[in-house]
């Protein structure tokens, strides 16, 4: 579960203080996610989310997030923004921590989506991708391509405490992307993590998308990528769920568009892709303490995900 930072009654009463958000009444720690530690607040005014900004979230990049969901919630899209306080501050301390006070979205967040919810997920996607054409803020993928065999590199030979023969399945993954890795094609903001759990729905409707806090500058078609790895197999990465990965890139398509030469980026794209949470796993593997109160997710997932990838190509994106 993802609670890092405690926070006191005491503490959190004395920081909703500082905004017009009624009293508190209860806040209950939130066990999804791992990123960093979430709570569900109710007050005698509203609902809101509280999260306090752990490790991989920088407080300098606070300011780029923020600003992306504000001009994404101009534009009409589901995103929550961070509340401002009586002062119109939305980034404060709390328990030590870069903290803000998120507005409350509905729905719940998905875990097996269908088709029909893959299709409406990418079709906002894309909606996304258009509407922050006129965003007129940038900051470099902290997880891109380039940083992917420096952190392979800091793994290390503990890799192969993981699964054999993992290092080197990595390291021939890596070599055959990077090889490829396209210099070209559309560049914009992307989220660059919208698995399912960072989607929220009702039934077939999306009425989040969440978690923003891995937005970066990078190519466009590397979002629709992940959103592929992430959606179109079982959680353990071993099955391909052809409906769902067709659904994606018509929701896509019908939305922003997507051309024939782009879908034959995206074979390469997606390996990157799965790479990309390989290598971050693993890492996190290695380097979480056992008694964490997170739930370390499996870096094999990904390694059977980039295995298919190589093995079908293009036709998996068609
Ligand atoms: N604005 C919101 N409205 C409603 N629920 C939310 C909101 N933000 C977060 N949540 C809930 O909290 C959970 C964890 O949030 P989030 O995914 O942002 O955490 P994280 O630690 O950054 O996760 P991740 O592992 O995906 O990076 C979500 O799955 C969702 O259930
Ligand atoms: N969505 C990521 C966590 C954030 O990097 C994963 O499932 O590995």
């Amino acid at each position: 579960m993802a609670v890092y930072t405690p926070v006191s009654a005491e503490a959190l009463t004395g920081f909703l203080g500082r905004y017009d958000a009624g009293e508190l009444v209860s806040a209950k720690g939130i066990a999804e996610g791992v990123e960093n530690s979430n709570y569900l607040v109710d007050t005698t005014r509203d609902r809101y989310i509280l999260t306090l900004y752990e490790k991989r979230v920088s407080a300098d990049d606070l300011p780029f997030f923020l600003s992306l969901l504000d001009h994404l919630a101009a534009k009409g899209l589901p995103v929550p923004p961070a509340i401002g306080d009586r002062g119109g501050r939305a980034i404060q301390q709390l328990e030590s921590r870069p903290a803000c006070l998120i507005r409350f979205l509905p729905g719940v967040s998905l875990s097996h989506p269908t088709p029909a919810q893959a299709h409406a997920a990418a079709a906002m996607m894309g909606r996304m991708h258009r509407a922050v054409a006129d965003f007129a803020l940038a900051r470099p993928n902290s997880m891109g391509a380039d940083t992917w065999r420096p952190l392979f590199e800091r793994c290390g030979s503990d890799l192969d405490s993981i699964a054999p023969s993992l290092r080197d399945e990595l390291a021939s993954g890596l070599d055959r992307v990077l090889h490829a890795w396209p210099t070209d094609g559309d560049r914009c903001v992307i989220h660059a993590d919208l698995f399912p759990d960072n989607v929220l729905m009702r039934d077939d409707q999306v009425t989040g998308l969440i978690d923003f806090y891995f937005a970066c500058t990078d190519l466009r078609l590397y979002d629709l990528a992940v959103m592929h790895s992430a959606w179109s197999f079982d959680v353990r990465g071993e099955r391909y769920d052809l409906a769902v990965g067709r659904a994606l890139l018509d929701g896509y398509a019908d939305s922003y568009g997507l051309g024939a030469e782009e879908r034959q980026q995206l074979p390469v794209l997606a390996m990157g892709a799965c790479l990309r949470f390989a290598l971050s796993r693993a890492w996190d593997w290695l380097n979480t303490p056992a008694d964490a109160l997170v739930t370390r997710k499996d870096p094999l997932a990904y390694t059977r995900r980039l295995g298919f990838y190589q093995e079908h190509g293009i036709t998996a994106f068609s």
